[in-house]
């Protein structure tokens, strides 16, 4: 039907140009025009899907006709009530005349009330003794003309009867529409709706080169896309880094990720056997593969204290060999990077002019230990510095669900003169505390480069067990002493990674969510407000 119309329509453009006025239309299967209202509400369904492909434009105009009310179509039928009243009455001296209540027996209470008073007042009707009777031979009924003028047209010539049919709520008021249509600029007598894509089938049929296509909507809006967003390990960085800096801690420049045997491992007095420097563990440069010397006498001192022993240490008494330290490898941990800004930090102490030294990392005098008499004695060069980093390491590892061969780590080191294990701890307890993290525990571990050397345990509420979020300790003097630190500076430091408080922040299971090529951040709605 819809597309019959739509025809209907195309094929009358076609023949006479356009359509003045759509109640002229006949519709498929009628035979009067479609004045109605229901038939112009379907053509203007046909002319609106017609318009939005352009094949014709169209103008809206509105009527206002009238229609019957129920009471309305029975008058219509019937006569208004006082033409039955009227006809029902006697002509004056032509018999009896009818009671009120024989009247109201005879035409129902409602148009012998009613009826009555208007057949009075248009003289139609009179009084005999306590009777009615007709005064009028004949009368004109114009209500029921009018009425059925209604009926038929939907108006009233003689438009003043209206307002009184109105208020007798015999006739209601009827909003219509009907359309002016011409072609529009994409006119044609099809009704095949346009194509919107090339399929391979319309190839191989050679239907293209018939078919009509859709138009490009250049000023539709395209689909809102998501915005970027922020990776969850940048989020949680930020606000680690945030939490370093707010304790007055400085980050340490990015260094590079290649690293000598010297410096991720030697500096820190890390035994040449030692395991983790084996190819299981270390991910070795084959090109280039070894690094340039170090500053000669700080080298000689690392040796030295390593093979015969030093500043108070018996040493490894094991054989230096010059080889491993000079490999290049990737960094196993920032702590390669820490060491060459303590390095950098004691330039002074070794009696050197600081160029681009740590100074600028260093915020001097913060949260001394320092008491009256060590600040009065001569300056040694020495002063506190609180570090940090956040970036990449490489381990070597075999990959799992909590394992990558390379993450993030979180590292602070603190350095001041007389600093104790509870410094450490205590400096531990409010780290961890600004990270969510209140109820904190510490094991005794082995680290080769510090002593005492403390594991971090935090209990985790939703888990509900005691997981370990991060490892630390004091430098030992056979690390410090050969860089050029005066005897009763400390320098402790603590170490996390950056992935596993994200993971247990955002709910995720797998650290490979964390680093593919689509992030899914699948436990997010679920993710615990605590971080660790
Ligand atoms: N480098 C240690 C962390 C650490 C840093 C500083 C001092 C002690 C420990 C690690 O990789 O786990």
């Amino acid at each position: 039907m819809a597309e019959s119309i739509q025809q209907l329509v195309l094929d009358t453009l076609d023949a006479n140009g356009s359509i003045p006025d759509t109640r002229t239309l006949v519709l498929p299967g009628e035979s009067a025009p479609a004045s109605s209202h229901d038939a112009q509400i379907t053509i203007l369904g046909a002319l609106n899907s017609l318009s939005s492909r352009n094949v014709v434009t169209y103008e809206t105009n509105e009527t206002i006709s009238h229609g019957l009310t129920p009471e309305g179509l029975q008058l219509a039928e019937q006569g208004s009530h006082e033409a039955r009243v009227w006809s029902v009455l006697p002509l004056k001296g032509n018999g009896d005349a009818v009671t009120p209540v024989e009247l109201k027996k005879l035409v129902g209470d409602e148009t012998a009330k009613v009826g009555q008073g208007r057949a009075f007042k248009n003289g139609w009707i009179g009084k005999e003794g306590a009777g009615l009777v007709k005064l009028a031979a004949e009368i004109n009924d114009a209500t029921q003309i009018d009425l059925k003028e209604i009926q038929e047209t939907g108006s009233l010539k003689a438009e003043s009867a209206l307002p009184d049919l109105r208020k007798r709520k015999l006739i209601a008021q009827k909003k219509g529409q009907w359309f002016v249509v011409n072609k529009g600029p994409d006119f044609s007598t099809s009704t095949a709706k346009p194509e919107t894509d090339l399929t391979v089938d319309m190839l191989n049929s050679g239907s293209w080169k018939t078919s009509t296509y859709k138009k490009y909507n250049f000023e539709a809006d395209g689909i809102p896309t998501n915005g970027g967003a922020l990776h969850p390990l940048l989020k949680v960085r930020e606000e680690i880094r945030n939490i370093f800096l707010e304790m007055g801690f400085a980050e340490m420049p990015t260094q590079s990720f290649v690293e000598s045997g010297f410096w991720c491992f030697d500096a820190l007095f890390v035994p040449q056997q030692h395991p983790a420097r084996d190819l299981q563990d270390t991910f070795y440069l084959s090109d280039p593969s070894h690094s340039l010397a170090p500053e000669p006498s700080y080298y000689k001192r690392v040796s030295t204290v390593h093979e015969h022993g030093g500043f108070g240490s018996a040493g490894y008494r094991a054989p230096w060999q010059p080889e491993e330290s000079s490999k290049l490898l990737l960094r196993t941990h920032t702590t390669a990077s820490s060491a060459q800004m303590l390095y950098r930090l004691a330039a002074k102490c070794r009696g050197e002019s600081v160029e681009d030294g740590a100074e600028d990392y260093v915020h001097g005098g913060a949260a001394t230990n320092a008491t009256n008499e060590e600040l009065n004695k001569e300056d040694d060069g020495f002063h506190p510095a609180k570090l940090f980093s956040i970036d990449r390491v490489f381990r070597n590892e075999t990959m799992d669900a909590t394992h990558l061969a390379e993450f993030h780590q979180v590292e602070g080191v603190v350095a001041d003169r007389n600093l104790t294990l509870a410094d450490l701890i205590g400096f531990m307890r409010v780290f961890f505390s600004k990270m969510g993290i209140e109820q904190v525990r510490f094991k005794p571990a082995y680290n080769p480069y510090t002593e005492p050397s403390l594991e971090i345990f935090a209990f985790h509420p939703l888990l509900d067990k005691w997981v370990e979020v991060g490892n630390s300790g004091m430098f030992r003097p056979e690390m410090l002493e050969p860089m050029g630190f005066p005897k009763d500076v400390r320098v402790h430091g603590w170490g996390l990674s950056l992935e596993r408080p994200t993971m247990i922040r955002y709910g995720i299971n797998n650290i490979r969510t964390l680093v593919g090529h689509k992030v899914s951040l699948e436990g997010i709605e679920n993710s615990a407000a605590v971080m660790f």
